[in-house]
């Protein structure tokens, strides 16, 4: 099977050589393929396929493959995402118990760069990111966090994995500079949709970028690195299954809790719940033997609340613009801001 470099090169020939393992010797017959969602780093459609003998797989499949766009491509194959997407589903996904969609094939090009993965088609929608998610949301997806972090919390064999970005490298200093010199054009951008305090907060934000960048203090494990509403799907029994796995990183995992809380939520509602998000995610580590006070946790919940800053400062100026994303990026801010300026989380990087 390989990396399909755009849907055209999609046959029910590919489609039976990535299906084998579930089809056996039955073949892919038909396949007709239409876009899905609002992606922008990758190509994302929904497959009905029809099988010889009728009825050998699954009716639908999701299939994600590289950008056709050349700014999203571009953008996604800086970080790497179609790489750590593909490596995820490989070599992660089947050792932890987070609720993912079931990867049928996954191939990634070191060449070419293209990348293709295909999905288990997941029944539902995802919470609306605008919207933001409700108290029950909340708990189940504080529930799958502790389900991706908790199994390989500071484990060794992460550092091993040389495909698994850490943010804290070189590429700190990169990510740095590229905050402080988009921060001005993120402004005359965005800036009438951002509230005063907000705007304020990235003054003093932005010059200790790099700080924020190199210094992560705090246990490593896995990380989703874009753990917000559009990415989750409420599922049956209770559980939520967690997509886009573009961004995972070996990182400290307060900062995906931060990034979650801040970004998901609508401001009251997350004023109100926090505290005991924080509480319950602590509780559900110690399920996978992770011993975590609730103080240290907050602590580093508060120092990473900017990583949704940085996120929508870069994210903003490095995909193509819609309407969609805009309003997206200027909720985000706005709710980002809000939530460090409670936080008070300046003052841990002074
Ligand atoms: N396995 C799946 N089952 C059903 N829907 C899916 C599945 N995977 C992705 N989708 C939907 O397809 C769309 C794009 O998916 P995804 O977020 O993974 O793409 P992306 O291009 O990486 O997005 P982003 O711009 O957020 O990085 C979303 O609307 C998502 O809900």
């Amino acid at each position: 099977m390989i990396a399909l470099r755009s849907v055209e090169e999609l046959t029910p020939d590919w489609c039976s050589a990535a299906l084998a393992r579930r089809i056996g010797p039955a073949r892919v017959r038909t396949v007709a393929a239409s876009p899905l969602g609002t992606g922008q780093m990758a190509d994302t459609y929904r497959l009905r396929l029809g099988y010889e003998p009728p009825a050998a797989g699954p009716a639908s499949c999701v299939v994600k493959l590289t950008a056709t766009a050349p700014a999203s491509r571009t953008a996604a194959q800086v970080m790497r995402a179609y790489e750590v997407e593909t490596r995820f589903y490989q070599q992660l996904a089947p050792r932890l118990p987070v609720r993912t969609p079931y990867c049928h094939a996954a191939r990634y090009d070191a060449r070419t760069r293209a990348f293709t993965v295909l999905l288990e088609d997941v029944a539902g929608r995802a919470v609306d990111q605008v919207r933001g998610c409700t108290a029950t949301e909340v708990d189940r997806a504080v529930d799958e966090l502790a389900a991706l972090h908790g199994p390989m919390w500071a484990s060794p064999a992460l550092s091993s994995l040389a495909w698994l970005p850490r943010h804290d490298g070189p590429g700190a200093a990169w990510m740095a500079s590229l905050v402080r010199r988009v921060h001005p054009r993120f402004l005359r951008r965005f800036g009438a949709r951002l509230r005063p305090e907000v705007i304020d907060l990235l003054g003093g934000f932005v010059p200790r970028v790099e700080r924020y960048l190199r210094d992560r203090p705090g246990p490593r494990t896995v990380v989703h690195g874009d753990f917000r509403a559009d990415n989750l799907v409420p599922g049956g029994r209770g559980r939520m299954t967690v997509l886009d796995w573009q961004t995972a990183a070996h990182e400290p995992p307060a900062t995906d809790l931060a990034y979650f809380l801040g970004a998901s939520v609508e401001v009251e509602r997350r004023r109100d719940l926090e505290r005991s998000a924080v509480r319950r995610y602590v509780a559900a580590l110690t399920g996978y033997g992770v011993s975590l006070s609730v103080d240290d946790c907050w602590r580093d919940y508060r120092r990473y609340a900017f990583g949704g800053l940085v996120m929508a400062i870069v994210g903003s100026t490095l995909v193509t613009p819609t309407e969609r994303g805009d309003d997206m990026f200027a909720t985000m801010t706005n709710r980002h801001g809000a939530h460090a300026i409670d936080l008070d989380s300046i003052s841990l990087l002074r």
